[in-house]
């Protein structure tokens, strides 16, 4: 399509001759090819701008930067807001996307949240995916992409792919980071829902309020004209400030909670292999066996049931579909049991809340004693690790500090700042030797809780060119500590 054609469909002025043909978009000059429009952005570790001879020379035809970026040889769409405006030009590139959009913003529980939502859709007969942490899942595969919201192209790509494929229906994670760098926008969202709100993130923001403003942005900006927010209500104060920013932009507002006006939970008893749950929505209570455990996977089963409403599936098979939701990798998964019978938890908690809701989940199935491993990432919010600390040591029996992803320092420093909110914790750095610890130790009513990793693969040490991945799965370690347990192996 011509460069000029796409401008106008974005609203966009296009200073100059812009007939030449658009070929494809790109952020990094090492992806650009002749007809290709550049972003270049000012990021955290280097200016964009100062590949943009290097862009030109691969062939970039247009560059969109800051009005005093130096751009020679090819058109400058000069924008205040570059990142906003590339996302813009970009969507009118990478057509068609799906009919069904929606996002899920919060600090924990959008990838489960996500997820859900496309197993409701699924199971309600429609061509769904879903994309966020765990990837992008397709009705037929899998993809891991890295990060929650890889690079703005990359996202625009995808959505169009997953239409051409004949998915309708998306669910996307949409991380703060995405927001504030405008990486998972462009295309209509016909729905955003709101999870919860605490303490992550703040070596990136610099501070709580910068942290929610830029989660505000889905609401505010990101989303389509009249959409619906789906809003959990959990009694905090930022969760009823989304609701008046979902207000403010004229959203249908759904709220979802005890609290909930749209969705009610009106009581939630834990089962064996789940709870079942009394629902009211529209006038009708629904009695549901959830077959999962944990409160928290009840407020992001009723987020998403809220979403896939919103999107017009039938309130019946909505409500079908919460029945018979399966576990979400990584999240309260049951990984092993050890040999005296003490089952074995995998989860990815690594915040204080997102701890302190693993634990309550886990509590009312615990006989004897809770042993807790977990450890806190290196090169991130240094602010949480003892708030993660306390949370660990309030709530369990035996608290094992380990290693999670030291990244660029020194894990003995992260594991120092953890257990100054868990001073009785035992220290194990080597995360195999921790797991390998407390399944030893666990009697046959104690549950083991490994926190920190869930889904991921591997254990990332060092940064930069030094940075090495080596595989490391929580899943596969305990259970193979159980098994050498039980064979008796030292
Ligand atoms: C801090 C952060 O979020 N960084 C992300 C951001 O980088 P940035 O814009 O700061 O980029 P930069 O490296 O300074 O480079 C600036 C620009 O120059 C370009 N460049 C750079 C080098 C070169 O040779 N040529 C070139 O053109 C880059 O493509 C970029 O556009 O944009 C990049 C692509 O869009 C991301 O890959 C990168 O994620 C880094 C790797 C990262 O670790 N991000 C994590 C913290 C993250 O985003 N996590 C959240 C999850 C959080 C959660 O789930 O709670 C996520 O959404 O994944
Ligand atoms: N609704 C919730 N309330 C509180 N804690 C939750 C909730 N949902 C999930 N958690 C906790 O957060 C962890 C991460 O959940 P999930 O992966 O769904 O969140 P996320 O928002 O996608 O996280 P990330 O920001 O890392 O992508 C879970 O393993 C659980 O411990
Ligand atoms: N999306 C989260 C993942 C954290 C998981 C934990 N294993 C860590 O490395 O800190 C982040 O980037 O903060
Ligand atoms: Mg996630």
């Amino acid at each position: 399509m011509r460069l000029d054609k796409l401008c106008e469909k974005a609203g966009i002025a296009c200073p100059g001759d812009g007939s030449a043909n658009v070929t494809g978009f790109a952020i990094d000059n090492r992806k650009v090819a002749p007809g290709t429009v550049f972003g270049a952005f000012q990021g955290s570790v280097v200016n964009g701008e100062d590949f943009i001879p290097a862009a030109i020379e691969a062939g970039a035809i247009a560059v969109v930067a800051r009005p005093e970026a130096k751009v020679e040889g090819a058109i400058h769409i000069a924008s205040e807001e570059p990142r906003k405006d590339f996302a813009k030009l970009g969507a009118q590139f990478f057509t068609p996307v799906p009919e069904h959009i929606v996002a899920v913003t919060g600090t924990n529980g959008k990838t489960s949240t996500v997820e859900m939502t496309r197993q409701i859709w699924r199971m309600a007969g429609e061509r769904a995916a879903s994309i966020g942490t765990l990837g992008v899942t397709t009705p037929d595969e899998s993809v891991s992409t890295g990060l929650t919201t890889p690079d703005i192209v990359t996202f625009l790509s995808n959505m169009s792919g997953l239409a051409r494929e004949g998915v309708t229906h998306v669910a996307y994670e949409a991380s703060s980071h995405g927001l504030s760098q405008s990486r998972n926008e462009g295309v209509p969202v016909q729905a955003a829902a709101f999870t919860n709100f605490s303490r992550d993130h703040l070596d990136y923001h610099k501070d709580m309020e910068d942290y929610f403003a830029a989660k505000m942005r889905l609401f505010d900006e990101v989303v389509s004209d009249g959409a619906t927010a789906v809003v959990w209500l959990d009694g905090s104060e930022w969760n009823a400030r989304v609701v008046e920013h979902a207000k403010g932009r004229g959203l249908n507002v759904m709220t979802v909670g005890e609290k909930g006006e749209d969705i009610c939970l009106i009581d939630r008893q834990p089962t064996q292999l789940g709870q079942t749950l009394k629902v009211s929505h529209e006038g009708t209570e629904h009695t549901i066996n959830l077959p999962l455990i944990g409160a928290y996977q009840v407020s992001n089963a009723l987020t998403a049931a809220g979403l896939a409403l919103a999107t017009g599936i039938d309130a019946g098979r909505v409500w079908d579909g919460v029945a018979r939701l399966q576990p979400v990798r990584g999240r309260l998964e049951r990984a092993a049991i050890a040999p005296s019978g003490a089952p074995v938890y995998i989860d990815y908690a690594h915040t204080p809340d997102a701890i302190e809701a693993a634990i309550a989940a886990l509590r009312p199935h615990v006989g004897g004693r809770l042993i807790t491993v977990f450890g806190a990432g290196g090169d991130r919010d240094h602010g949480k690790r003892k708030p993660m600390g306390e949370a660990a040591a309030k709530a369990s029996d035996v608290v094992i500090v380990t290693d999670d992803n030291p990244r660029g320092e020194d894990p003995a420093d992260i594991r120092r700042a953890v257990l100054e909110g868990a001073p009785e914790a035992r220290e194990i750095g080597g995360r195999r030797e921790a797991i390998h610890a407390a399944i030893a130790e666990a009697g046959p009513d104690d549950i083991v809780l490994v926190a920190g990793k869930g889904h991921e693969t591997g254990q990332i040490i060092g940064s930069g060119e030094n940075m090495k991945v080596l595989p490391f799965d929580d899943v596969e370690v305990a259970r193979e500590c159980a098994a050498a347990i039980a064979r008796g192996d030292a």
